[in-house]
């Protein structure tokens, strides 16, 4: 070691070695000196301030690759503004913090400010589409688009929620099943390894609780988008999406496949995976689309949800081949799945860690949802569980302001959404003197974590306050009304592509927390206290970077009359 020591010095002692770190350090000092300029213009449209940097061409890349959050914050902090301009490869990168500039610029039309490219590059990059796909196909990409709306609202907002509850009506009694054998157990309990464990004469069940809760919902809410025969059909189906989301940014960044990186590695064969399986559910659902007999693993294609449904009817009318149908399908599932099953941990977390709030939202759901313990009428071998009988999602979702807040909260520090539009015509942000100007030709950002964690707009960003974001709001008949809404914080992202699942992600959150609430107690095993874990970034939500095992039961419920 000190050998190797000895030779690196005296190598860095080398008359050439010393000429190039200090032409290195030359350039690093010029460039910063010559490069950096404050806010230009003093009426009209302003030019952002750009702060000076130290490599040419590369600029701000550097700083970004190091710690991009640590890096941004503190832009955030130094140009109150609300923009700066960074450089990254040559090319001008407007960032903007400021909620009513993000606005402006998430509403500037396609044909100003267009998002689609990054879409476009994920499904060439992620999702298995060939970049031809794109072209070929450019006429039923509106409609696909189009089709998306369908989960937003109305009858095909409520089929999502209605087949989601009822399926979490019938397994939340399984969610933990008290069986020590693997093979006994559910399949999110074998994901997350669960055991009996046996503590004063009571039993509980050990298991990890970020694999039980987010397999759990994918298993159990992943039905009503795809149908029962695709999670029947392919169980192990969540496991690739995790693999996949864990390598998302990876792939994204457009890595070559054969890079031997593990987490790009097992990104890259869990897509593979997926559109394996994807591959068969579309062939039997052409088949099934024109009356033929779709084989004997595919008997109930009819409860796919209203929008596969309508996204069948497009590929069959453009007569779209199978392999670009499975593409579109592993975007899909991927977003479905990626952030709001994992966030149920999130919200599960905080509210079990404190005593006095779990005891509140209990109270303050109990009109919309209620347990109870049906009869026994098998004698004292058999136990029956508890059973979810009253389960309303829209008295959940509407009037639950402590629970919405913990929603919303939990969405402002556990989701980065990142938005990125290419400018295509010289345009201006703003109004009034607070105007920017963006050039043709740049790109402008949106990171909305950026405002989410702005200790100007939040105190102490990085607490989880679940009273953050209830309000008194006044009716026009003088009545107040306690609420809670999303303000200004913009985990969906926005514009055209903001993200079309948020109003079933949100009742979905609402019901898979309210229904765990209700039916189990959690605590921590016996000697470990609650605690909240580091975060690391995937793809848009935050995960923990440890595990964390947790020790369930039932809650007693009142007797079925
Ligand atoms: C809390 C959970 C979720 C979060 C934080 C989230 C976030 C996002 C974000 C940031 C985008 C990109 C928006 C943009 O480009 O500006 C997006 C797009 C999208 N999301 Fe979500 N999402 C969630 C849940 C869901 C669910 C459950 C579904 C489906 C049921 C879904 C379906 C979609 C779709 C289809 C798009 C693409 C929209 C388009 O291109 O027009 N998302 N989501």
């Amino acid at each position: 070691m000190a050998g190797q020591l000895e030779q690196l010095l005296a190598k860095a002692q080398q008359p050439t070695t010393v000429a190039v770190i200090a032409a290195l350090l030359i350039v690093a000092i010029t460039t910063r000196l010559l490069t950096g300029a404050p806010e230009s213009g003093s009426k009209g449209a302003h030019t952002a301030a750009q702060p000076g940097y130290y490599v040419p061409f590369l600029g701000h890349v550097p700083q970004m690759s190091l710690n991009g959050d640590s890096f941004l914050a503190g832009l955030r902090e130094k140009y109150p503004q609300g923009i700066v301009s960074l450089l990254f490869m040559g090319k001008t990168h407007s960032i903007v913090y400021k909620p009513s500039l993000a606005t402006l610029l998430m509403n500037k039309p396609h044909s100003v400010a267009d998002e689609s490219f990054v879409s476009k590059r994920l499904c060439v990059t992620n999702f298995g589409f060939k970049k031809s796909d794109l072209d070929l196909f450019q006429a039923f990409w509106d409609e696909v688009g189009k089709a998306y709306n369908i989960m937003l609202s109305g009858e095909g907002l409520a089929n999502l929620v209605e087949t989601t509850a009822k399926s979490l009506q019938s397994s939340i009694a399984d969610f933990v099943t008290f069986n020590a054998y693997p093979s006994d157990q559910a399949e999110w309990e074998r994901m997350a390894e669960a055991d009996v464990v046996d503590h004063n004469g009571e039993q509980y069940v050990e298991a990890e609780l970020m694999g039980l809760s987010k397999n759990f919902v994918a298993q159990t809410a992943n039905p009503a988008l795809m149908g029962t025969d695709f999670c029947k059909n392919f169980p192990e189906h969540p496991k690739y999406v995790w693999d996949f989301d864990a390598g998302f940014v990876l792939m994204a960044m457009g890595l070559p496949s054969w890079l031997p990186w593990w987490p790009l590695q097992r990104a890259q064969a869990s897509k593979r995976r997926q559109l394996n399986c994807l591959y068969e559910y579309h062939e039997a659902l052409g088949k099934w689309s024109k009356g033929e007999e779709p084989g004997h693993r595919w008997e109930n294609l009819d409860d796919i949800s209203i929008l596969q449904k309508e996204r069948v009817r497009i590929w069959e009318k453009h007569e779209v081949p199978t392999s670009v149908r499975a593409a579109a399908d592993l975007g899909l599932v991927w977003a479905m799945n990626a952030n709001s099953s994992p966030l149920v941990y999130w919200m599960l977390l905080h509210i079990y860690k404190d005593t006095v709030l779990l005891e509140q939202i209990r109270e303050e759901i109990a009109p919309y949802i209620k347990g109870v313990q049906p009869k026994n009428l098998f004698g004292t071998g058999i136990s029956i569980p508890p059973k979810l009988e009253t389960f309303d999602i829209e008295g959940l979702s509407t009037k639950c302001p402590l629970l919405k807040s913990s929603y919303v909260e939990t969405l402002r520090l556990y989701v980065s959404a990142w938005s990125i539009k290419y400018v295509q015509q010289d345009t201006t942000l703003g109004r009034g003197d607070d105007t920017y100007v963006l050039n043709e030709g740049t790109y402008a950002h949106a990171p909305h974590d950026l405002h989410q964690l702005d200790p100007k707009y939040f105190p102490e960003p990085h607490e989880w306050q679940p009273r953050r974001h209830v309000k008194e709001v006044m009716g026009e008949d003088g009545k107040i009304t306690v609420t809670a809404d999303m303000g200004s914080i913009r985990p969906y992202g926005g514009g055209a592509h903001m993200c079309k699942g948020r109003a079933f992600a949100m009742r979905e959150l609402m019901m898979y927390t309210a229904a765990i609430v209700t039916m189990y107690d959690i605590r921590r095993p016996e000697g470990q206290e609650w605690s909240v874990p580091k975060t690391t970034k995937q793809a848009a939500s935050r995960h923990p970077t440890k595990e964390m095992k947790v020790w369930i039961k039932r809650r007693p419920q009142p007797d079925e009359e």
